[in-house]
């Protein structure tokens, strides 16, 4: 643990990770807190390091995704490690699959995300996945880096997304922003998601609500923006497949889990999916060897949100949230199955 100018009446805050842009927002928590961190580089470590009271009377966790390299998930096993005044974990990202939040309920521990803040930069790559996997862009791109143009077997022709459908699979702030800069590619936008949006919404988006079959069934492009959480886990797999049009286009921005891996090899390999633009993976960094060796696979490494101005935004969003558990014991953007905590 290293804490600098030691206030025993002033809050502590535990760093889990690094602020790399929001610095004058973060020199002002540290204006009303400590702010401790820990020496630990592994999980055995720091739950070594949390258990002998190294951070013992923090009430806020900040939390970054990468801190997941140091701490692993936030499970019971490391809840149970925390200090008990831990109230608070703010985490900054809008997918928070990396917490568990039934474990932090059971201890009244209240966690935060960053929604909104990453729903553009999210889209955007959303739009150029969905761009570059109907125009099978992954292996002339290849190709043309490695001196050989197009390649010694030019790509397939592509597709234009004028007049497709596009399938759009859990409608909050990223889906609802893929949809419109997906309107933007005269594309006909259909959603499914646990909620109906608002009429005025749907107008907006000129989006049509149908239920999850029919949107498999329909679905020329499928953009999936739902989080991963125990109940979404593998929603897309096997059977799902089989129920879409062959030569399907399929986006993931969202989690890798969200879909079986090697359920979309088989499915790509078979031809009943033709592209796939992925930006998310089951096992980041590993990735499924059959989606590397297909060139009809377009993939980025996680870079959804991965620009300096959102970064900054998430970054304030979540230090924002720090401010209001220190300064009103509240959160700003409480996780929604804490709403009524
Ligand atoms: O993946 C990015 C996020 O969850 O914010």
């Amino acid at each position: 643990m290293s804490l600098v100018n030691v206030d025993s009446t002033r809050p502590r805050v535990l760093l889990l990770g690094v602020i790399e842009h929001a610095q004058s927002a973060w020199a002002s928590v540290r204006e009303i807190a400590d702010i401790i961190t820990p020496n630990s580089t592994q999980r055995a470590g720091f739950l070594r390091e949390a258990s002998s009271g190294a951070f013992d009377e923090c009430v806020v966790a900040y939390r970054t995704f990468d801190s997941f390299a140091v701490t692993g998930k936030v499970d019971a096993e490391l809840i149970d490690a925390l200090p008990r005044s831990l109230r608070f974990i703010c985490h900054n990202g809008a997918g928070y699959d990396q917490v568990d939040v039934p474990a932090c309920t059971a201890r009244g521990i209240r966690v935060s995300n960053t929604p909104s803040a990453v729903d553009d930069a999210t889209a955007d790559i959303g739009i150029f996945l969905l761009l570059g996997a109907l125009r099978n862009l992954a292996v002339s791109m290849t190709a043309l880096r490695a001196g050989q143009w197009r390649g010694e077997t030019p790509p397939a022709l592509g597709h234009d997304p004028q007049g497709k459908i596009l399938g759009i699979l859990g409608m909050g702030g990223i889906g609802r922003s893929m949809a419109k800069k997906a309107l933007a590619f005269g594309m006909k936008i259909r959603y499914y998601n646990r909620t109906r949006l608002h009429p005025e919404l749907e107008r907006e988006m000129d989006a049509e609500y149908v239920d999850f079959k029919t949107l498999l069934a329909e679905s020329d492009v499928l953009s999936l923006n739902l989080p991963l959480n125990p109940k979404t886990r593998h929603t897309i797999s096997s059977k799902e497949f089989s129920r879409m049009k062959r030569g399907i286009t399929i986006v993931n921005t969202a989690r890798g889990g969200v879909m079986d891996e090697a359920a979309l090899v088989d499915a790509l390999n078979s031809g009943q999916v033709n592209s796939v633009g992925l930006d998310v993976y089951e096992e980041e960094p590993k990735i499924h060897p059959g989606l590397l060796e297909n060139p009809r696979v377009m993939l980025v490494p996680h870079m959804g949100t991965y620009t300096i101005e959102t970064q900054k935004k998430m970054e304030e969003w979540a230090i924002s949230n720090v401010h209001a558990a220190i300064q009103s014991g509240s959160l700003r953007s409480i996780v929604p199955e804490q709403r009524d905590m």
